[in-house]
């Protein structure tokens, strides 16, 4: 018995250390998180992850619904991360112009992709992120963008192409009667004119639809998304899995795409510095920084690497997103014909039979003005704006937000809320109509900073959406002039491969399954 004694006492031992352990580390982490905003319980190391992971699969839903329990500032703590989630529209708006959170979270795949330095417009912070927005917009606008008139020459000019390609998809697709066709609706149908639309107004030049270097841009695009969502939120919650295993999580496959995108810029750059005339008589966005460049070779903000990630940021954010609400629109039209005909019918009252569809229209159209909204509303196609830092501890309500922690504005929670829109699960363009028939201005009618308007999706404050005008002009605009002369029909269940899915495939931003259903040619 004597001999058994300090075996007994060492088993104790063992067992009481990680208890002990698991109790101060309890009570450590409820002393910290004291002033904290309410959140789900924490564990060592994880955090709230499992809790998180168990709500769903797609982090704004998981967060939405845990949002209801804790409230609309919640705290959470994911792995290594710290967050701070904003859920509903009144929550959003005390913080979204809050000048303590104008700064990005600069940390896991994005500071890799930024080359862990202050690039560009997204992803960047403090006087060169101001200079270099205000810039860009001032920039853009001169090009046209943003200007109703030129905007609608441009697109128009891309829609006619857009037309060409769609007609030949159309008649080369499985059929069995004459004006019936079956095809496959995704973003990939629009992304390549969409694309071409941003990238005239960015470099001035026009593509054809079929143009390999575009073609080949828009790819590497895509690998880098896909590579970025296996290791996109490890990169966040367990940094260190990237630097030890940099193959398994995309590191290294984003590192690599995101070179060959950064090479192709690049090259289109040198071309616009090989014709003599950028400065004197620019052309382009790019042309008008080359000059600023020239100004003075050695200003740390206009250089060359600062170009080249502000094309980046410009082509992120901006090709993919306008081709996947396109997507969305189609998906959600075909789900619901009662408003697909009410779409027509206004199509058919107001738009001459030949002549363009212009952005002026956009007054005449106000159901397909508001269809655009709820689209909008109902994809939110970013569901966590990019997430914000605070720059210092501040107070916030009754809690205190501690420096460094991540503030996520949960886009998708506010364009579901209950309270605000009564039956967000129902696909509703009358929700931005007033009695009148006109679009409710109060609701959506926005650029604005204050954030006063519920529909969100291009977030707000100073770090509001750069292209929320181009977007919403040009999505409108292929809209009504696809539907002008489509109509898409779900197929008989036993003959859908691809079955309409309101689940989205989340990557940079969501997007729809790509779904199969009949297309029709209008007489
Ligand atoms: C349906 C289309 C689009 C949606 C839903 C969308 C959404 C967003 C959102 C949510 C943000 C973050 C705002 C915030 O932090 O409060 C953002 C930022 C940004 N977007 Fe868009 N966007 C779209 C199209 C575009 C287009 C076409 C461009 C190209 C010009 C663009 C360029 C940018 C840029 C440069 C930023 C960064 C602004 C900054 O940090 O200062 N976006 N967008």
């Amino acid at each position: 018995m004597k001999n058994c004694l300090p075996g007994m006492i060492n088993a104790c031992i063992l067992c009481i250390y990680p208890y002990n352990i698991s109790i101060w580390w309890v009570l450590e982490d409820r002393h910290r998180c004291t002033h904290f905003p309410p959140g789900p319980a924490r564990l060592p190391l994880l955090g709230s992850l499992l809790t998180i992971l168990r709500q769903s699969n797609l982090p704004a839903l998981a967060l939405a619904k845990l949002a209801k329990i804790y409230g609309d500032v919640m705290y959470a703590k994911m792995g290594m991360m710290e967050a701070v989630v904003f859920s509903s529209h009144d929550a959003a708006k005390e913080i979204i112009n809050h000048e303590k959170v104008n700064d990005r979270v600069i940390a896991g795949f994005i500071a890799d992709r930024n080359m862990h330095q202050n690039m560009g417009v997204i992803f960047s912070v403090g006087d060169l992120w101001q200079t270099l927005r205000r810039f860009t917009i001032r920039t853009l606008r001169d090009f046209g963008f943003g200007k109703t008139a030129s905007m609608d020459i441009v697109i128009n000019e891309e829609l006619t192409k857009f037309l060409g390609y769609f007609n030949k998809k159309f008649n080369s697709s499985r059929t069995n009667q004459q004006q019936h066709r079956i095809m496959v609706i995704s973003p990939e149908l629009f992304d390549l004119s969409t694309t071409n639309v941003l990238w005239r107004l960015v470099t001035g030049k026009s593509y054809e639809l079929g143009n390999t270097r575009l073609k080949h841009l828009l790819k590497l695009s895509h690998k880098y998304v896909s590579a970025a969502t296996n290791g996109g939120d490890i990169s966040f919650t367990f940094p260190l899995l990237c630097d030890w295993f940099p193959e398994w999580t995309g590191r290294n496959r984003q590192n690599k795409y995101i070179q060959k995108i950064c090479q192709f810029l690049r090259e289109t750059i040198n071309e616009h510095r090989q014709i003599d005339s950028y400065a004197g008589d620019p052309q382009s966005f790019i042309d008008v920084f080359l000059a600023k460049i020239d100004e003075n070779p050695k200003d740390p903000i206009f250089n060359d690497d600062q170009l080249i990630y502000t094309l980046l940021d410009l082509f992120q954010a901006g090709a993919d997103t306008s081709s996947n609400t396109l997507a969305f629109a189609l998906l959600f039209l075909t789900l619901n014909p009662d408003k697909q005909a009410k779409f027509h019918e206004e199509l058919d009252a107001v738009l001459p039979t030949d002549g363009v569809i212009t952005a002026e229209m956009k007054s005449k159209l106000p159901y397909c003005t508001a269809t655009l909204f709820e689209v909008l509303r109902f994809s939110s196609l970013a569901p966590l704006s990019p997430n914000r830092e605070a720059a210092e501890d501040f107070k916030l309500r009754n809690f205190i937000i501690k420096k460094g922690t991540s503030i996520v504005i949960n886009l998708q929670a506010i364009h579901f809320d209950e309270n605000v829109w009564k039956d967000p699960q129902v696909f509703r363009p009358e929700r931005f109509l007033t009695k009148d028939g006109e679009v409710d201005k109060a609701l959506a009618f926005h650029c604005d900073k204050a954030m006063t308007d519920l529909l969100v999706g291009f977030g707000g404050g100073r770090r509001v959406c750069v292209g929320q005008q181009l977007a919403e002009t040009s999505i409108l605009m292929y809209l009504t002039t696809f539907f002008r002369y489509f109509k898409i029909e779900r197929l008989a269940a036993d003959q859908e491969k691809l079955t309409p899915s309101l689940v989205p495939v989340l990557g940079l931003a969501y997007s729809p399954r790509p779904f199969e259903a009949k297309v029709i040619r209008r007489g």
